[in-house]
């Protein structure tokens, strides 16, 4: 097990648990390159199973409990976790009348301690920074990644600096990275600016915890393995994410690669990448086919979680949308809200950037373009109560125009 740059013409390689995020001769990505696991998929299966049945701390994490395709090895007692995964698989009802799908499943990472699927990720990087001697972490963020960050920095014990872009998270995430303890810089401009001023901090003893991280994309491709073992490793036909920053649509398509490659499953289901109309730099690069992302200067959505304008793991992303015969699109505000109101109504909510995937959905069955039967899994990526302003204001809005309907 090592690390490699992703970009395929350097393919440098560097030893697993080497500190560096970019590649040091090209400044391409990193990744981890896994080995296959020793005994046979139907084994390994067995195995994951049965650690559901155990409290052993390491089994209890649904990210842990797949370390047979996790770096490593790390002393169980060392890892950094706070029991993240084992989130469900909901049937979605009025959202599934509302695409025409019987077969509709949110995989809810809202469901995780912080609320947010970056969880998954921050115990893999956590641990990571925790065993090569970190003593700061660090992370720039749209508000998610800081609450997270600063919970797994604090069950290290080390100290967590978040980069965020002034006036422009959800004030609910903001309270979660002070509550636990984090040292807050806040930065003029939006995320790819805070991204940037952290890039650019040069300090020795900073540990950086983005999603460029290759040990967080890690964590986060048991999202697929936690997803095939719900589905009892029936392979669905879509997989459908929201993309800011592209850490999940990169980690989503690893995961997938790895399971085919090892061969857990034969075969892949669609991974389908939807953006916010106003940060839509990935949507453009496709719907145009150019060779490299051209980043949104300004870039402007309700659902603050993606208002990304640069995202860095495109490249990795884009490899993974080809590889599996998916495809990237965009939703406006408005079909977000419409969105979010139903996955509310289902008793489920989310968080606005979560409620991409069915306004994605509901524009492609208005289309004529999904089939009645098919299997499709949603990637709800944060809590409702993340943004609470966000739906205090559109009841506001909902009940105003109610009051206008009553008084004629
Ligand atoms: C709730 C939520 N959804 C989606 C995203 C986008 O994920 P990614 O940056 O991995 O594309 C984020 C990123 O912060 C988020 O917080």
């Amino acid at each position: 097990m090592h690390l490699r740059c992703n970009n395929r013409n350097c393919a440098h390689t560097l030893d697993l648990h080497e500190r560096a995020v970019a590649c040091p001769k090209c400044g391409d990505l990193l990744e981890v390159v896994m080995e296959a696991p020793k005994q046979d998929p139907a084994q390994v299966k067995r195995m994951w199973l049965e650690r559901r049945m155990s409290n052993a701390s390491a089994d209890r994490s649904g990210v842990w409990r797949f370390r047979d395709l996790l770096p490593g090895p790390y002393s169980l007692e060392d890892l950094v976790t706070l029991s993240e995964g084992n989130t469900p698989l909901v049937h979605g009802l009025k959202t599934g009348k509302s695409t025409g799908l019987d077969q509709l499943f949110f995989k809810h990472l809202g469901w995780n301690p912080t609320g947010c699927f970056k969880d998954l990720g921050m115990t893999t990087g956590m641990t990571e920074a925790k065993h090569v001697g970190a003593k700061i972490v660090a992370c720039a963020s749209t508000g998610n990644t800081s609450a997270s960050l600063a919970a797994y920095a604090s069950r290290a014990g080390l100290e967590a600096h978040v980069y965020l872009p002034s006036g422009k998270i959800s004030l609910n995430k903001l309270a979660q990275a002070l509550e636990f303890g984090a040292k807050i810089v806040e930065v003029d401009g939006s995320f790819d600016a805070a991204l940037d001023q952290l890039l650019n901090t040069k300090n020795d003893d900073i540990y950086f915890l983005n999603s460029v991280n290759p040990f967080r994309v890690e964590g986060q491709k048991t999202v697929i393995f936690e997803m095939m073992e719900q589905l009892d490793w029936r392979v669905p036909d879509v997989v459908i994410c929201p993309g800011g920053n592209l850490g999940n649509s990169a980690a989503f398509s690893k995961g997938l690669e790895e399971l085919k490659e090892f061969g857990f499953i034969d075969r892949l289901p669609k991974l389908v990448v939807v953006q916010a109309a106003g940060a839509n730099p990935f949507a453009e690069l496709w719907r145009t086919g150019a060779d490299e992302l051209t980043p949104t200067e300004h870039p402007e959505t309700v659902a603050t979680a993606i208002r990304i304008g640069n995202p860095r793991s495109w490249r990795k992303a884009l490899h993974g949308v080809k590889m599996t015969g998916g495809f990237v699109m965009e939703v406006t505000d408005e079909e977000i809200g419409e969105a979010k109101a139903l996955i509310g109504l289902d008793g489920i909510g989310c968080e606005p950037a979560s409620a991409t995937t069915l306004a994605g959905l509901r524009k492609l069955h208005a289309e004529g373009k999904l089939d009645r039967d098919a299997t499709v899994v949603a990637i709800l990526t944060g809590h409702a109560l993340k943004d609470t302003d966000y739906i205090l204001k559109a009841h506001a809005k909902a009940n105003e125009a109610r009051l206008a309907e009553v008084n004629g």
